[in-house]
């Protein structure tokens, strides 16, 4: 970043800091020494809360972060001769450097387009039947993202009808929920209805980009699924020693309720913005803000200009653009002050 500036952040939700809630309950599990391994009375408590949570009597795992939660839930969904359908924009295939295929030791992921960063019934259909010989990868995971890389949402009717397609082709369902929780705070959905209600089999659910310092819950509805999976946990070095500072903070995140007004408050946050740069002349959303994160068009010169600013933001996610995304702490001020720097950048002549 060429910026004597102080940097400002909103180049991703991995950005922010520990929510109090999250640090309150680690503060807490550091009073005491507990077992190892997941064996603390802390994980215990986190798995139980989200077996609350989401009505659902489903295995419980931690993970330090996302693209191992994605990569070791996938190879645990199809073994290594399957393939898994992804959007063309999913970060499975965009942004894991080949986790998903190399713990799967070589599953290929099938990448279809779709609208707004979403796969379809139809787009899952046509890789499923473009071959049927012994020589394509056999599709059996459809593996989609909630929220979307481009921030936007999955409607219950959408998930209902990528099921049927699966069900239609015998295929297990992934959900990389990176951010599951704006996905839920968008829709006013519960948990519950929008995994296992509408057919997941897993759920990678982060708690980094909610409030957390690290670290990721993966649940399976489907069970069966989850055999022998914390071998794979630990064999993967994703099995924390001391397992209750991930999952303490997860817990302060669950019981307080934070996991949800964190997200409530990224997204509040990211329709304020999305509704003050679409009022900018020359400004054009590229997709529709539903959940943390607004994408826009820039040109180059107002790009490098806002970087000298000290802004600091994405330009390589999705279909490119300008990626910014709001947190649990993203203040109305930050905001303002971006919007003043992207007007006053645009007034000037490339
Ligand atoms: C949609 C999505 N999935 C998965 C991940 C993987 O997370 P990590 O960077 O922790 O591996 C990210 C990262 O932010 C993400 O945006
Ligand atoms: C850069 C990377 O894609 C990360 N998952 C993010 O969304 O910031």
């Amino acid at each position: 970043m060429p910026s004597e500036c102080t940097p400002r952040f909103l180049a991703s939700d991995n950005t922010s800091g520990i929510c109090p809630e999250a640090m309150q309950y680690l503060l807490e599990a550091n009073q005491a020494d507990d077992l190892a391994y997941g064996n603390d009375r802390w994980t215990a408590r986190a798995a139980d809360r989200f077996r609350e949570m989401f009505d659902y009597d489903c295995d419980v795992f931690f993970v330090f972060n996302g693209t191992a939660a994605n990569s070791l839930a996938l190879s645990a969904m199809g073994r290594s001769y399957h393939s898994v359908i992804c959007h063309e924009l999913a970060h499975i295939e965009t942004d894991e450097c080949g986790g998903p295929e190399f713990f799967s030791n070589g599953a290929k992921l099938l990448t279809s387009p779709g609208a707004n960063g979403k796969l379809t019934p139809q787009g899952i259909e046509a890789l499923v039947t473009k071959r049927s010989d012994i020589h394509y990868p056999k599709p059996k995971v459809v593996s989609l993202t909630q929220a979307t890389e481009v921030g936007t949402v999955y409607s219950r009717e959408e998930l209902l009808a990528i099921r049927a397609m699966a069900d239609k082709h015998d295929l297990r369902l992934h959900m990389d929920g990176a951010r599951f929780a704006n996905a839920c705070a968008s829709l006013n959905a519960s948990p519950a209805e929008l995994t296992w209600q509408v057919g997941v089999d897993a759920l990678c659910f982060s708690g980094t980009k909610n409030g957390l310092a690290f670290g990721e819950a993966i649940l399976f509805f489907n069970r069966e699924l989850a055999e022998d999976f914390s071998y794979r946990c630990k064999q993967a070095g994703q099995l924390a020693s001391k397992m209750r500072y991930v999952s303490a903070p997860w817990l302060g995140l669950l019981e307080s309720g934070a996991w949800l007004t964190n997200a409530e408050h990224a997204n509040a946050m990211a329709r304020y913005l999305s509704e003050g740069l679409q009022a900018l002349p020359g400004v054009s959303l590229m997709f529709p803000t539903q959940a943390n994160s607004v994408f826009v068009e820039l040109p180059p010169h107002a790009i490098e200009a806002l970087k000298a600013k000290g802004w600091t933001f994405y330009t390589f996610i999705g279909a490119g653009g300008a990626r910014f995304v709001c947190a649990w702490n993203t203040t109305v001020e930050l905001l303002d002050q971006l919007l003043a720097d992207v007007k006053a950048v645009l007034d000037v002549r490339a």
